[in-house]
């Protein structure tokens, strides 16, 4: 454990694993999150159950895996601890359907705090409530597992029925090898607003929208596409990679003088005064809970608008001149080829 920060970060010392290696958890969803925490879990030695709905089309990768399958009540009957891991939007359906498999002194935990911070799921009183969440897409939650890394992650208690809530969701957070790399307390209402805003107006949305408005400029204005691929997007990650390992400083020590000139003079150029107020008003949006009610409507209306803007994204050009891009490079026929290996190739481009 640290204290160094004004917050106090856990560690695998930290934990009691004896909090949930006698405990039997379902995992209900294997996608991103569920396939991740369900085969680290197992591979933990926890007892895990998946719990999926009747001809889900996820059943043959859980049981190719070799996890229990069940259906979403059946895993709750069974088990302690109730993984939420479906998507946010289907999540209150079924937690009706699981509700009367909570016996008091079980857990029902999320990997995010949507419903229970949106009131669209009210938990019985005499269940614990607790939230652990990888701060990372899922994929990476079982690579960087199976690669001795661990990932870092958030825990938060909306519930503490037993006493050990706390306990149990930083000893869940060991088993999926969050307190490798440090796990955070936090509210579910702070991981809720924090979690939302970064993904709209920074991690998927700020980012796409900078790297497409970076893309058409430079294409509008007759250089190639090709051109503008690597250098808006595919050169992205490259340099996303050195701050990740030592911050902006990192990268700016590994950048020409000409470019860290450049970027300090016109960095606030292009996200400026008016990209803050347009953030503020995101924020606002998570906080007083419009984003969220537009959300629950969207889906309600069949999901209109949701469809209309991921058919775009998916047509963008980018999207066409990267794909053929990368089916060009130098790995795309070599199944040996690691990660290392095609930095080195971006690297050299
Ligand atoms: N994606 C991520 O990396 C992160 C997600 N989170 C949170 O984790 C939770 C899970 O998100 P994520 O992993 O993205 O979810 P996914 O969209 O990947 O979940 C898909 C899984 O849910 C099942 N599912 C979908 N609809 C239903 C339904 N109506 N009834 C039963 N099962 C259903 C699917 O099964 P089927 O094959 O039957 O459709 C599949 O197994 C969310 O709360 C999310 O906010 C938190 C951090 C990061
Ligand atoms: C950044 C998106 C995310 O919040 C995540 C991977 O952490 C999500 O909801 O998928
Ligand atoms: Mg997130
Ligand atoms: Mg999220």
């Amino acid at each position: 454990m640290t204290d160094d920060f004004t917050t106090t970060v856990y560690y695998d010392d930290d934990a009691d694993r004896s909090q949930i290696d006698d405990e039997t958890v379902a995992v209900l969803g294997y996608g991103s999150q569920g396939h991740a925490h369900a085969q680290n879990l197992a591979d933990s030695g926890v007892d895990v159950v998946v719990g999926l709905r009747e001809g889900s089309s996820s059943r043959a990768a859980a049981e190719a895996d070799g996890l229990a399958v069940a259906t979403p009540a059946e895993a709750a009957e069974a088990a302690d601890v109730v993984s939420m891991l479906v998507p946010d939007t289907v999540q209150p359906a079924v937690f009706e359907q699981i509700r009367d498999g909570l016996d008091a002194g079980d857990t029902l935990q999320f990997a995010h705090g949507f419903n229970i911070h949106y009131n669209q799921i009210q938990p019985p009183a005499d269940v614990n409530v607790t939230m652990v969440a990888p701060k990372s897409p899922g994929h990476l939650v079982r690579r960087n597992y199976e690669s001795g890394e661990g990932t870092p992650g958030l825990i938060a208690v909306y519930q503490d029925e037993t006493g050990t809530a706390k306990e149990q969701a930083l000893a869940y957070a060991h088993a999926i090898g969050c307190t490798r790399a440090g796990v955070i307390q936090t509210s579910f209402r702070e991981e809720t607003e924090t979690d939302l805003f970064g993904e709209q107006a920074v991690l998927c949305g700020g980012v796409t929208a900078l790297i497409k408005q970076g893309y058409e400029t430079l294409v509008d204005a007759g250089y190639s596409p090709e051109m503008a691929y690597f250098e808006c997007l595919n050169e992205m990650k490259l340099i996303v990679d050195l701050m990740y390992e030592g911050g902006l400083g990192e990268m700016w020590d590994s950048v020409s003088d000409t470019a860290e000139y450049g970027g300090l003079t016109q960095g606030s150029v292009v996200v400026d005064e008016h990209a803050r107020e347009n953030m503020e008003q995101v924020l606002e949006e998570v906080q007083d809970g419009t984003f969220a009610r537009n959300w629950i409507t969207e889906n309600q209306a069949g999901r209109p608008s949701y469809t209309q803007l991921r058919h775009a994204e998916k047509n963008h050009e980018i999207e066409e001149v990267g794909a053929r891009l990368r089916d060009l490079f130098a790995w795309a026929e070599d199944e040996d080829a690691t990660e290392d290996d095609k930095q080195r190739v971006n690297a050299d481009d």
